[in-house]
C-alpha cells in the first residue's frame, strides 16, 4: 500500500481479565457464540483463578506501548500511542472514540498477533470494523493495519537468540543435544479455519504443490506453513541447532471434541517421542506467540512441562520476544515503512525472511474469512474490500 500521512498509532491486542470477578466476563466475551462447551469454560478459568484472575497479558502490552513510544520517540517519529483490546478493557471501540475525541483521523494499527489466520488476523479487522460502525466513526475515522510480521527480522531474530541460548544450556546440562528435540509450538486452530487462512490463490497453490486434497492441512494451509517456513529458517539460522531433530507442534486447543483442530498437541507429542526415541530433553519456543501470556506460562511453562517431568525430560521454554529491542524496532520499521509524513530515505525497506514474506498491508477478498453462523460476514478495516475503515475524509 502506499504511504500514508498517520497521526496515531494503536497498538491492538487480546486482553485479559484484571482480577477474579473480571475471570467469567472476559471468557464469554472471547467464546460469544462460538460453542465453546463450558467445561472447557470452567477449565480455562482455573487457569486465571490460580494467577489471582489476574492475566498477565495487559503489563505485557503496558510494557510494549511503553517501548514503542520509546523507540518512535528515539526516531524522531511523531506519533501517538493508544492501547485497545479485542476482549477487555481499554476495549477497541473506546479507545478509537478516544482516538478520534483527542483529533486523530488517520489510525495505523499494530497487533500483538504475528500469522495469518482468523484469530490471528480477520478477526482483528473485524473487530475494528465492528468498532467503527458501532460507534459512528465509519467513515470520519480512517483505520489501516500493519502486515502480519511472522517472517520479519525482528519477530525472528528475538526467537533466534533464545533458541541459540536454549540449545547451548541444554547442552550444559545433558553434555550433548544428541537427545534433545525442539518444538516449535503454536496456538491450535479448528482444521476449517486453517484451510481458509489467507489470500484464497496462496491457499489453493499450497494444496497444489503439497499435493493436498480440498481441506487437508497440517503443512498444506497457510497458517502452519508460515510457522513451518519460520522454524526450519531458525533451524538454518541457529548454528547449535545443527543436526538437532525439531518438529511443529500445536497446544491451547479449545472447542468441542467433534470439531477437528490443528494436531499433534504438544503433549502428546512428547508422549511419543519419548516412547519412540531415548528422548533425554526437550526445548520448546513459543514460535506462535509474542509475549508471556496465560497460553504460555499455563499450557507451556505449567503443563508441557508437567508432561516432560512425568516423562523424565529435561525441559526448557525459551522466551517469548515481548519488549525485545530487535522486535520493538522491527514493529516500528514495519509503522515507518508506511508513514508519508516520513523523508523517503528513512523509510525501511519492506523486509521479510521467507517466501511468504513481506506479507500483505491490505488483505485480498475473503482472506482468512469465516461466515457467521446466520451466514453473515462482519464488517472489517484493512482489506481490498472493506467498506469501513476507508477514507471518508
Ligand atoms: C491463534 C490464536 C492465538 C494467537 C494469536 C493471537 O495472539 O491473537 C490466540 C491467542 C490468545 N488466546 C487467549 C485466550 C483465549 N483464547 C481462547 C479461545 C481461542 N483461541 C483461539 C486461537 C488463538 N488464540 C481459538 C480459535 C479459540 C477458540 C474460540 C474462538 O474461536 O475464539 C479462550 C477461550 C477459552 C479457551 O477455549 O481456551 C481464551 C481465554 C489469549 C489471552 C491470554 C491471556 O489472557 O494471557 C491470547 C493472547
Ligand atoms: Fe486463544
Amino acid at each position: 500500500m502506499a504511504p500514508k500521512h498517520y497521526d496515531a498509532l494503536l497498538l491492538a491486542s487480546f486482553g485479559g481479565p484484571e482480577g477474579q470477578d473480571d475471570v467469567i466476563p472476559f471468557l464469554r466475551n472471547v467464546t460469544a457464540g462460538r460453542g465453546i462447551p463450558d467445561e472447557r469454560l470452567e477449565e480455562v478459568a482455573t487457569h486465571y483463578r490460580a494467577h489471582g484472575g489476574v492475566s498477565p497479558i495487559n503489563d505485557q502490552n503496558r510494557a510494549l506501548k511503553a517501548a514503542l513510544e520509546q523507540e518512535l520517540s528515539r526516531r524522531g517519529i511523531e506519533l501517538p500511542v493508544y492501547w485497545g483490546n479485542r476482549n477487555w478493557d481499554p476495549y477497541i471501540p473506546e479507545t478509537l472514540q478516544e482516538m478520534y475525541r483527542q483529533g486523530h483521523r488517520r489510525v495505523l494499527t499494530v497487533s500483538t498477533s504475528a500469522y495469518s489466520g482468523y484469530s490471528s488476523c480477520r478477526q482483528y479487522r473485524e473487530d475494528l470494523g465492528t468498532g467503527l460502525r458501532e460507534t459512528g466513526l465509519e467513515g470520519s475515522l480512517e483505520v489501516d493495519k500493519v502486515r502480519q510480521y511472522f517472517d520479519h527480522p525482528g519477530f525472528v531474530h528475538s526467537f533466534q537468540e533464545g533458541l541459540s541460548q536454549g540449545l547451548r544450556s541444554m547442552t550444559q546440562k545433558l553434555g550433548t543435544l544428541e537427545k534433545v528435540h525442539v518444538f516449535f509450538a503454536t496456538h491450535s486452530i479448528p482444521t476449517s479455519d486453517a484451510a481458509a487462512a489467507g489470500p484464497r490463490p496462496l491457499a489453493q497453490q499450497l494444496r497444489d504443490e503439497t499435493g493436498a486434497e480440498p481441506g487437508e492441512v497440517n503443512g498444506a494451509d497457510v497458517y502452519s506453513a508460515q510457522h513451518l517456513a519460520v522454524a526450519e529458517l531458525l533451524m538454518e539460522m541457529t548454528p547449535e541447532a545443527k543436526d538437532v531433530d525439531w518438529s511443529l507442534v500445536y497446544q491451547s486447543r479449545s472447542g468441542p471434541p467433534t470439531v477437528p483442530w490443528l494436531e499433534p498437541d504438544i503433549n502428546d507429542a512428547m508422549e511419543e517421542l519419548a516412547e519412540q526415541k531415548d528422548l533425554r530433553g526437550v526445548v520448546v519456543v513459543p514460535l506462535g506467540f509474542v509475549s508471556d501470556h496465560m497460553e504460555v506460562i499455563w499450557d507451556l511453562d505449567t503443563e508441557a512441562k508437567e508432561t516432560a517431568r512425568e516423562l523424565g525430560l529435561e525441559f526448557l521454554r525459551t522466551p517469548t520476544p515481548g519488549v525485545h529491542q530487535q522486535f520493538v524496532s522491527g514493529l516500528v520499521d514495519m509503522v515507518a515503512e508506511r508513514l508519508e509524513q516520513l523523508p523517503e530515505a528513512e523509510r525501511p525497506e519492506r523486509a521479510g525472511l521467507t517466501d511468504f514474506g513481506p506479507w500483505f498491508d491490505v488483505c485480498r477478498p475473503n482472506c482468512c474469512v469465516k461466515t457467521m453462523r446466520d451466514g453473515t460476514q462482519k464488517p472489517t478495516v484493512a482489506a481490498v474490500d472493506s467498506e469501513v475503515g476507508v477514507s471518508g475524509l
